[in-house]
């Protein structure tokens, strides 16, 4: 049995999250270890609260799980603050973790802020020169690269400016390009310096597609643990996030989840 860890928030609503990690990595059959960094009060409406956990209490837990656990490979999702993001950047230096992804989450589906502002330089230079790829969504990507112009909006130079913070991949998710509605395929795009690889799907008309980036970030951390090549993980996880939004149910009254059942299918 191959082992993931997600670093990442609690979502109550079980759609995003701890809880779309532990699921994904489940129905790969991947065996999945939680580290908590943050208490959400979440449901399909929206965040109704967030406790944010100490870097002790985050410590704590990373030093539990890895001085037992090896590791195939990790994922970290709302990591909340620059101390949290230190003490994750220390512990994968310390026990020399591979195949980190990291999710940088930002802001809720629901618009509501779920990192402090102060910590977009800490990941940029502390955590994302030790990943082997990041996953920022088209909004996140525009943050942390910071372009003007037209430039702006456009993915390849976002994946340009991106990969010079040292992660061996960049991601950008296209989930939330207005040009993915208006051409209805959803496109994200893989660069690692040198190579672009495209990935498309049919764009899908639903409102249930919360916790889709960190499905889609746990099944990519899911293939690389299960021995796949970089292209090959984001394209599987790709087709499982389609086939997810696809099989959507209604759960709640607001962004309803996908389903990571599918799979099991
Ligand atoms: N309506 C949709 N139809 C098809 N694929 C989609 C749709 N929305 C998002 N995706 C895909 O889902 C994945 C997550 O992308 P997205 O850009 O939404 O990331 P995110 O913003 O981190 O996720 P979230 O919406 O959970 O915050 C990508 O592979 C994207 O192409
Ligand atoms: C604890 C937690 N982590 C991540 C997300 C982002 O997911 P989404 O953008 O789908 O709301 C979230 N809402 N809650």
């Amino acid at each position: 049995m191959k082992k993931a860890l997600t670093i990442a928030g609690s979502d109550s609503g079980g759609g995003a999250g701890i809880q779309a990690d532990l699921k994904t990595m489940t129905v790969h059959q991947i065996y999945a270890a939680s580290v908590i960094t943050a208490i959400t009060a979440q449901n399909t409406l929206g965040v109704q609260d967030v406790k944010t956990l100490s870097s002790k209490a985050v410590c704590s837990q990373l030093e539990s799980v890895l001085t037992d656990l090896k590791f195939e490979a990790l994922k970290t999702g709302m990591l909340a603050n620059s101390k949290i993001i230190e003490v994750v950047t220390a512990k994968v230096k310390k026990y020399s973790l591979t195949n980190l992804v990291v999710d940088p989450v930002m802001v809720a589906t629901s618009g509501d802020l779920l990192l402090k502002k102060e910590a977009v330089k800490t990941y940029k230079e502390k955590l994302f020169p030790l990943a082997e790829i990041i996953t920022p969504n088209l909004d996140e990507a525009q943050v942390l690269a910071d372009l003007k112009g037209v430039q702006k909006n456009d993915p390849y130079a976002l994946a340009q400016e991106l990969i010079k913070y040292g992660s061996r991949y960049v991601l950008i998710k296209g989930g939330h390009n207005p040009q993915a509605a208006k051409n209805k395929v959803a496109q994200d795009l893989l660069y690692d310096g040198s190579q672009y690889w495209e990935f498309k799907a049919p764009y899908l008309k639903t409102k249930n597609t919360h916790g889709t980036g960190c499905s889609l970030s746990a099944a990519i951390a899911s293939n690389l643990a299960l021995g796949m090549e970089m292209p090959t993980a984001v394209e599987k996880a790709k087709e499982f996030i389609s086939g997810a939004i696809e099989n959507n149910f209604e759960v709640g009254a607001g962004q309803g989840p996908i389903n990571h059942f599918w799979k099991l299918k």
